[in-house]
């Protein structure tokens, strides 16, 4: 499928309805750090979006210690944000609420 990949308008508006999400310049994408209880939880949550990320062939890059995880998404695709990462964030933000 095509990917649509966002002009700084467009990821201005997308950034607007993601208050968790900050974008990041240098990485030409969008960071979330998250917290849980234990590292169950967290690797639980990862385990919820590396399923939803493999059937959307779209993968976020993150790092996990203990309970934290802080993810990046970007198009690799794209060389920068599209509606893709826009997407699975919002989906990430389902599977943390
Ligand atoms: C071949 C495969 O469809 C591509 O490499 C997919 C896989 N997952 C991906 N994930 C992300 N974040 N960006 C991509 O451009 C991307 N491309």
């Amino acid at each position: 499928m095509a990917i649509l990949k966002l002009d700084d308008a467009a990821r201005a508006l997308a950034l607007s309805q993601l208050p968790h999400w900050s974008y990041d310049p240098e990485a030409l994408g969008i960071r979330r750090s998250l917290r849980f209880s234990d590292f169950a939880e967290a690797f639980g949550f990862m385990t919820r979006v590396a399923i939803l990320a493999e059937k959307a062939d779209h993968h976020p890059e993150w790092f996990n210690v203990y309970n934290r995880v802080d993810i990046l998404l970007t198009t690799h695709d794209a060389g920068g944000m599209s509606d893709r990462d826009v997407a699975l964030a919002q989906a990430i933000d389902a599977i943390a609420a």
